[in-house]
């Protein structure tokens, strides 16, 4: 049998190999739904063209069906954004998964991309490829709003969660090894560092969409020293944002509470370590309606890369199925980060008015309408 210090033993820095009902009714009218983001300022240049560049991931699966979609639209609605298309092939570079070169030269020129979702094999195989892009960028913030859509029946009409997830570290550092045959470690790291930028970006965004709460989702109680890292570090930087209310829930109980009543969360700012963002945000995702509907923005200093909280969605995936409008919103997203709002708001008034007539809905709402033809009802409304 195993001894518990074999399992509990130190792990030397060789280890480390790779890096209850709705009460209203939203209205959408004059309402800006994803703001522009101030805390990380875009710095890309137009080309001759006069369009900015963007390098576009198109992805696996669903990935190129939903692209197609968001480039249509953007054409139908002249944002001036000229597409880069890019190539994230990992290769292996001294047992490393590496993205081409080119590719990081392509989204480090033009400071921003839409990506579509990147597959990841289970158990062996290359490292994900979104979390790699995540670290290789350094894009410290995945922000996942979600947000009731109007004339789509849910529980609840009234879901409004703003979640950020840090993005570099913590349970998905990809640090793992065998310690002996059947035991194997995984670490979670936390640094204060990584901690401080996103409760930073935290509270920043808090300010700048007008939220006087913050809370961290934790489990501290259990996770006594990383956790404890992360909300230790969370109650210092609250000193410097006064005007912010800041208080702290463990990460099940926010679960329970979130899918009995979604309301109480509506003014907050949720913030959290890696992998409880990347569950709550599935878990806000199905509160409205599923997957096909949630955008998110992985946000750095000198770059960010825009892409849907949904993955490749294989059991969909060539049959003219998806929901475009995950990947839509991010692009809105993306758009407002530019300073583009004007395009954004057009764009995204004609697909909330194309949701709410819900005459061209794709299946996972219900409706009859291919990928194409949802695309088609957005434009005739611009
Ligand atoms: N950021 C990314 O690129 C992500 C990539 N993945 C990868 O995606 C692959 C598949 O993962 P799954 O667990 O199947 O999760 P998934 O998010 O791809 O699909 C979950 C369920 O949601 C549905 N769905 C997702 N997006 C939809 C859309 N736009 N329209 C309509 N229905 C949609 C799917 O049909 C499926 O039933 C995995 O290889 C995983 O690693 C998963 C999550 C995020
Ligand atoms: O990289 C992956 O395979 C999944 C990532 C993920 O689930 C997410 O970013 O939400
Ligand atoms: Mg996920």
């Amino acid at each position: 049998m195993l001894s518990l210090r074999a399992v509990a033993a130190p792990v030397r820095r060789q280890c480390f190999t790779t890096a209850p009902r709705a009460v209203a009714t939203l209205s959408f009218q004059n309402q800006r739904y994803y703001s522009q983001n101030k805390v990380a300022g875009f710095t890309g240049t137009k080309d001759a063209s006069g369009r900015f560049p963007v390098s576009i991931i198109e992805g696996d699966g669903i990935g190129p069906e939903i692209s197609q979609a968001v480039k249509d639209i953007f054409e139908a609605a002249k944002a001036p954004v000229s597409w880069e298309p890019v190539d994230v092939t990992p290769t292996l570079v001294d047992g490393k998964t590496t993205i081409p070169s080119a590719t990081i030269d392509s989204i480090q020129k033009n400071k921003v991309a839409l990506k579509g979702p990147l597959a990841t094999p289970v158990g062996k195989g290359h490292v994900s490829l979104n979390l790699t892009l995540r670290r290789t960028f350094n894009l410290f913030a995945n922000l996942r709003p979600c947000k009731s859509i109007a004339g789509y029946k849910t529980p609840y009409d009234n879901v409004d969660t703003v979640l950020i997830r840090e993005n570099t570290e913590g349970e998905y550092s990809g640090i793992e090894h065998v310690v002996v045959d059947g035991v194997v470690q995984s670490i979670k790291l936390i640094t204060r560092e990584a901690s401080e930028r996103v409760l930073r970006f935290a509270f920043q965004h808090a300010q700048e969409i007008n939220r006087k709460k913050v809370r961290v989702v934790h489990k501290a109680t259990i996770m006594k020293m990383s956790d404890g890292l992360f909300l230790k570090t969370a109650r210092e930087v609250a000193k410097d944002f006064p005007d912010i209310e800041f208080d702290a829930e463990l990460l099940d109980n926010t679960c329970l509470k979130m899918v009995t009543d979604p309301l109480p969360y509506n003014d907050k700012v949720l913030v959290m370590p890696n992998l409880y963002g990347d569950i709550l945000s599935d878990m806000c995702a199905g509160l409205i309606g599923g997957l096909g509907l949630t955008p998110s923005g992985n946000i750095g200093d000198e770059c960010s890369i825009f892409e849907a909280v949904h993955g490749s969605a294989p059991d969909i995936a060539g049959k003219g199925l998806a929901n475009p409008t995950a990947l839509l919103l991010s692009s809105m997203m993306m758009l407002r980060h530019m300073g583009l709002t004007e395009y954004a708001d057009r764009i995204e008034k004609a697909t909330f008015d194309t949701l709410a007539e819900g005459k061209s809905l794709t299946g996972d709402l219900g409706g009859k309408a291919k990928t194409h033809e949802y695309a088609a009802a957005i434009i005739s409304k611009l």
